[in-house]
């Protein structure tokens, strides 16, 4: 497939990108490489530079040659340098430095002063760091008098690690950015099928009179990894499924599906309506969270024929309780939606790599072709996410044949790879354009975030009791046999795709 063969970009206005956490993980394996692939296609003007914050004790030269050694691993080769003379990769490799800062030390921050002068210029302050400096960060910012009108702060994921953490979180970074300078992300929503979604429910006018409990039976939502914690144990272990996963992306995508449609598509209206369904959500009640939600943790197994680690041993914690996999039974209690489960699941170390929101219908009423009784499975439309986008429609149909009537199950099959015969975009490249843009429509307001917060907090609460602990299940599995009874308890079970990476 070409690297790009779309319409060329518009180019964003001239910005300095300034990265706190820029040796780490994110900043490495994500964001630089979006950042390069969006200068590739000419999206960055020549101006715009990148000034990288750490503690390592790196100069330009150092952190260039590191960026240069990194970036291959991180951008496919058929993408890295299409002139296939390095020029692009260069020209990217000259617009970023690196200032050697510990946040906490009020020496070092001049140096930081000294790369941002005065300026006009848009400003982006991204927090590639954990959630407890972004206080710290903001007040020493506008210390330093490097806040300015056009300045924008960018938050990872998990924003605290619960409600009461989230808040102040938000009002530490309140105190120094408006509302509209601030950028939430979940980079979830940044990807191209997931706002796909958006535009099949409100682009088309055939989904929409069905999409409701009249018609639908129930909605699983996804997110299952193949790969272990890695190197992420030390955060992982804090964290878990549940708050890595499950309070953002999983619920993200469950207001996608369940919201109502916006006015029209701007910054506040689909966070309003997104707003709307976390507040609708059934609050889970102690003895819901028993029965209502499974954590599970991996134990060691196969994947991929090769045998893996435990969680524990993967994170060099013994003794750990941290889930690493998560199902849960939400309902959404509107007009909408009343009777509707909504079964979300997210898991490492599972058998497949595999997100994907699969939206079953009823089952038609009466069976009033001879001898189908049985023979016909309800429609079930497959909104898959990755590893391969595209969404599927599994019908029943004639088989063909001079015979009686007999039915066979068929799917309608949309691959965005075979349609657009183009790459999709990293959802980092399009949520960083929006950044410099100033358009904050797919990032999370402060309301969602916490609505989110209070919904998982009686979740963290029964968890937090000395009996709880996660069920094991062997990497390399489909999680804990909990989770099958969760759902087959309901007379339903989990869509496994037949899609494996
Ligand atoms: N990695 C990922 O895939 C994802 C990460 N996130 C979130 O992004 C944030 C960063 O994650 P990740 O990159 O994995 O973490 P890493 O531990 O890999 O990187 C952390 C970075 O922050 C820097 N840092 C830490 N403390 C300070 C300090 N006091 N002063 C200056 N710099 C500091 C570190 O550099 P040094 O130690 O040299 O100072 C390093 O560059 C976390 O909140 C994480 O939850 C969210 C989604 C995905
Ligand atoms: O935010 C996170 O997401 C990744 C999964 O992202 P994906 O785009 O590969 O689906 C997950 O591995 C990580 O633990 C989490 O922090």
């Amino acid at each position: 497939m070409p690297p790009t063969s779309g319409p060329a970009p518009t180019p964003v206005s001239p910005c300095d990108f300034v990265v706190f956490g820029g040796t780490g993980d994110l900043a490495v394996r994500k964001l630089l490489p979006a950042l390069y692939l969006r200068d590739r296609d000419g999206q960055l003007p020549p101006e715009t530079r990148i000034v990288a914050v750490s503690r390592a004790g790196l100069d330009e030269a150092g952190y260039r040659d590191k960026i240069r050694g990194e970036l291959p691993r991180f951008v496919r080769a058929a993408e890295l340098d299409p002139e296939h003379n390095g020029a692009t990769v260069e020209r990217f490799i000259e617009r970023l430095t690196h200032v050697s800062l510990d946040i906490d030390d009020e020496s070092s921050w001049p140096a930081l002063v000294e790369q941002l002068p005065v300026s006009d210029r848009v400003r982006v302050f991204y927090l590639a760091i954990g959630p407890a400096l972004f206080g710290r960060v903001s007040q020493r910012l506008a210390e330093h008098g490097l806040v300015t009108p056009t300045s924008r702060l960018v938050l990872e994921k998990p924003l605290g690690h619960d409600l009461a953490s989230a808040r102040e979180v938000n009002d530490a970074v309140g105190a120094v950015f408006e509302e509209q300078q601030i950028f939430r992300i979940d980079h979830y929503l940044g990807k191209e099928s997931v706002q796909n979604l958006l535009v099949t429910r409100f682009a088309n006018t055939f989904l929409e009179p069905l999409w409701n409990a009249n018609t639908i039976d129930h909605v699983q939502i996804t997110a299952s990894e193949s790969l272990g914690v890695g190197s992420r144990g030390g955060y992982y272990d804090g964290s878990g499924a549940l708050r890595d996963m499950v309070q953002n992306h999983l619920l993200q995508l469950l207001c996608l599906v369940a919201m109502e449609p916006p006015t029209y598509v701007d910054r506040e209206t689909v966070r309003d309506e997104k707003l709307k369904v976390l507040q609708a959500l059934r609050p889970l009640e102690d003895g819901d969270v028993d029965r209502s939600v499974v954590a599970g943790q991996y134990a060691p197994g196969l994947v991929d024929g090769l045998a893996a680690a435990s969680y524990r041993a993967d994170a060099e914690r013994p003794d750990s309780t941290t889930e690493t996999f998560v199902a849960i039974k939400a309902e959404v209690q509107n007009w909408r939606w009343a009777g509707v489960p909504f079964y979300l699941r997210t898991g490492k170390r599972m058998d497949r790599r595999c997100s994907e929101i699969v939206i079953q219908f009823k089952a038609v009423p009466h069976a009033m072709f001879p001898g189908s009784e049985g023979a016909q499975e309800p429609n079930r439309l497959v909104i898959q996410l990755q590893p391969d986008e595209g969404m599927k429609l599994h019908m029943t149909a004639k088989e063909p044949g001079p015979g009686g009537i007999r039915l066979r199950q068929v799917s309608l099959d949309l691959s965005y790879a075979k349609t657009f015969q183009r790459r999709s975009p990293e959802a980092y490249e399009r949520l960083l354009m929006d950044v410099v843009r100033g358009n904050p429509t797919l990032f999370m307001r402060r309301d969602e975030v916490e609505a989110a917060w209070a919904w998982v907090e009686p979740i963290l609460e029964r968890w937090s009791r000395p009996d709880h602990s996660p069920r094991p299940y062997p990497a390399g599995t489909s999680g804990p046999s909990a989770a099958t009874t969760l759902i087959e308890r309901d007379g339903r079970s989990w869509h496994e795709s037949t899609t494996t990476a």
